[in-house]
């Protein structure tokens, strides 16, 4: 089946399907067959974040998906992960194998962090986090894999983001999710706003996800117009285990047409 190319791709973040598939030695659920399930209902992409405690994703999740995706040349692999963790080593692996993502995430998380709750801080006193970065993001490069950081929304972090050689950078959506619906709600929509635009000012594409739902999908995307790349889980896949993957993947693309 050939995927449509809407304004914004929707890549699923299969890490709870892993999750529930490690409570027992089964194999069940699948984590490939809930990807492909995926695919073929019209995902775009597939993202996965392997922590360090491998409490969801594990190393073989990683590489059995990349080679998963090898079938799907149209469709895009994206990991995510801290640098300075494991998520390098999977990267050179993956390339040295032929098989490598088409896309990095810089996430600047803790080991053992419950989920991500914060981009990188790239302002002046944290220079030196700022220069190990670069030559990571350089080695991707290299490697052929686009890199994206993992930012809040401050648009007067973008040029420091694009100065450390960020093709993107993934603005980090749960304030956005936590304010939908409430009196706050506007006023976050236009923080992203304005951090989406800076970060295209800047020369950057803009990414986005964190906690991302059928409900407030639409509403993100017609006020950050332009996103180029939604990573949808937790929520996803709890909508998945009452209607299906297949219902829930075209769901979740009609509210990105709804935005178009
Ligand atoms: C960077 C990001 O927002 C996602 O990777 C999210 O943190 C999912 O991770 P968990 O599924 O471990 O919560
Ligand atoms: N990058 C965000 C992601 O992959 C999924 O986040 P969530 O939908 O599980 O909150």
């Amino acid at each position: 089946m050939t995927a449509m190319i809407p304004t914004t791709a929707l890549s699923v973040n299969v890490n709870k399907v892993a999750l529930l598939r490690n409570t027992r030695h089964l194999d069940i659920p699948s984590v490939t067959r809930a990807a492909t399930l995926c695919l073929q209902a019209g995902a775009q992409g597939i993202t996965v974040h392997p922590r360090p405690d491998e409490r969801h994703i594990r190393a073989h999740d990683v590489h059995e998906l990349a080679q998963l995706l090898k079938a799907w040349p149209d469709r895009e692999y994206n990991i995510e992960g801290n640098p300075f963790h494991n998520l390098m080593d999977f990267i050179r692996d993956l390339a040295a194998q032929g098989m490598r993502p088409h896309q990095a995430t810089f996430v600047p998380d803790s080991e053992g962090q419950f989920t991500s709750d914060h981009g990188w801080q790239l302002s002046n006193h944290d220079a030196e986090e700022a220069k190990r970065l670069r030559p990571l993001i350089a080695e991707c490069h290299a490697l052929g894999v686009r890199v994206s950081l993992f930012m809040d929304a401050d648009a007067q972090a973008m040029a420091a983001a694009r100065a450390l050689g960020a093709d993107r950078v993934e603005l980090y959506t749960e304030p956005y999710a936590a304010a939908h619906g409430g009196g706050e709600q506007a006023a976050q929509l236009q923080r992203f706003a304005a951090a989406a635009q800076a970060a295209r000012d800047a020369g950057m594409a803009v990414n986005a996800g964190h906690d991302l739902n059928r409900d407030n999908l639409t509403g993100f995307l017609c006020a950050v117009p332009g996103v180029k790349e939604v990573s949808i889980g937790h929520a996803l896949i709890a909508d998945a285990l009452e209607l299906g993957y297949a219902a829930t993947v075209r769901d979740y693309l009609r509210c990105i047409r709804d935005a178009a």
